[in-house]
């Protein structure tokens, strides 16, 4: 049975995630405390893939995913899952509201009900965890007073009690996670896909846009493009870029040998169907047939069969 690695420990929102991400076969689900660490058990080939946090619609981009999908051997992802996002707080039985100093979770949680927070506990310190279900945990011991947790966390810490259910800032708040695998094996093209990527342009004037112009010159929708460093030197990004299509399209294969001779570094990671579905629309200039009928011209250009 394969083993997918998830940010645990149990009753995270990613382990939600992780087993309707794999709720087609038979799987091991196994709990890693940090992004990293699952990250890890994929490359070291302890698991067949890890199920990860991307971004947030409230938050933003994870960063400790981005960070861990680029630290060290290729991984890619396979596939994508968007999940809402609402919370529960957890408290020691007997707590009194007023009498909550300090309340834990992951810093995309804290975020998603920091309007709640102020209103309700407003004497309640941050305390930032690895997951949401490590907040839990955190409650259990004694080092916090409250845990913001996903809904499911109740089940693994019924110890606790619930002093608020279904809560967000935000009603529509949703989560996108990946599974993330070695290389060998991608997904086939659906017409509905996403490919990511991530690049190092040169250090030179313009170097960004012409990064982003190899998308759009060939009709490439960008739907994602977020920095973070590269840790060498400051001032050094890499950039995380996220498109309609699949890297077996000739469009998206023409625009990623495009990034190859410009960038310093590309990484591929990934192709995979869109959580949405929805089918990319291409314009008929870019089209697979467009491109083979310039192809065929330019080899009979070539041949000196035509001016
Ligand atoms: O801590 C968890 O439960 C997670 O799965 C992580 C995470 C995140 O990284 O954003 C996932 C969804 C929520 O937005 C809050 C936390």
């Amino acid at each position: 049975m394969p083993r997918i690695a998830y940010l645990g420990p149990q009753g995270t929102f990613t382990e939600q995630a992780a087993r309707e991400l794999t709720a087609d076969f038979a799987a091991e689900l196994i709990a890693h405390d940090t992004v990293h660490s699952a990250l890890e058990a994929v490359r070291a080939g302890e698991v067949e893939a890890a199920g990860v946090p991307m971004e947030n619609s409230v938050e933003g981009a994870v960063p400790s995913t981005l960070d861990g999908l680029v630290a060290g051997d290729p991984v890619v992802a396979v596939a994508e899952l968007v999940l809402p996002i609402r919370f529960d707080v957890l408290v020691r039985p007997g707590t009194d509201p007023s009498e909550v100093t300090s309340v834990a979770s992951h810093p995309h949680a804290l975020a998603q009900v920091r309007g709640w927070l102020s209103r309700e506990l407003p004497r309640a310190q941050d305390v930032p965890t690895a997951s949401t279900a490590t907040a839990a945990v955190e409650v259990e011991n004694g080092t916090a007073d409250a845990a913001v947790v996903a809904p499911v966390a109740h089940r693994y810490h019924s110890r606790l009690t619930r002093l608020a259910s279904d809560i967000a800032d935000v009603d529509d708040a949703v989560t996108r996670f990946l599974l993330v695998r070695r290389p060998g094996h991608l997904p086939e093209p659906t017409g509905a896909d996403r490919t990511s990527i991530a690049v190092v342009a040169h250090d030179e004037v313009g170097a960004l846009g012409e990064v982003l112009s190899e998308l759009s010159l060939r009709g490439i929708n960008l739907s994602r493009i977020e920095s973070r460093p590269t840790k060498d030197r400051l001032g050094a990004y890499r950039f995380f870029l996220d498109f309609d299509g699949h890297v077996a399209d000739t469009r998206i294969g023409d625009a990623l040998t495009g990034l190859h001779r410009r960038c310093s570094e590309v990484r591929f990671l990934g192709s995979f169907p869109k959580a949405d579905s929805k089918p990319v629309s291409v314009r008929a200039s870019d089209s697979e047939q467009a491109f083979r009928r310039s192809m065929r011209w330019l080899s009979e250009v070539r041949r000196g069969r035509t001016a």
